[in-house]
């Protein structure tokens, strides 16, 4: 499955530390991430990720133009429920999993079910779509 990953800055440890726990389940799957998540996540763990542009240089728009083309199965993106304004706005990357139906984790306690789902093989529905 392709996954996507996504930090906001006050949760970028927090995206590390969960990639140390689950890369047993994530490196038998493919990750896509924003520039700095996918960097972060590469030197804490030894999973290799696919990097798009830092997310405000359009990193947001590459993984969202990938959910578009139905290439994401599942997003896990740790959101500050209160941004810094320097940071993109990422209600796009919400809107297109809900018009296309892609599980999303926009806290920790969601993203370990998710995760653990998808080890057990809950979303192998995904395959249908693709
Ligand atoms: O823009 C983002 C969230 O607002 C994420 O992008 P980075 O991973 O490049 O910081």
């Amino acid at each position: 499955m392709n996954i996507g990953l996504i930090a906001h800055d006050s949760k970028k440890k927090l995206m590390q530390n969960f990639c140390i726990a689950y890369r047993g389940i994530l490196n038998k799957n493919q990750l896509f991430a924003t520039g700095t998540t996918g960097r972060l996540i590469e030197e804490a763990t030894n999973l290799s990720v696919h990097k798009f542009l830092a997310g405000h240089l359009g990193g947001d728009q590459q993984l969202c133009s990938e959910i578009e083309h139905n290439h994401i199965d599942l997003v896990i993106f740790l959101r500050d429920p209160s941004p810094k304004s320097h940071e993109p706005d990422v209600n796009n990357i919400f809107t297109l999993c809900d018009m296309y139906n892609i599980p999303l984790a926009t806290n920790l306690a969601t993203a370990e079910l998710l995760i653990k789902s998808l080890d057990r093989g809950d979303m192998e529905w995904r395959e249908i779509y693709q």
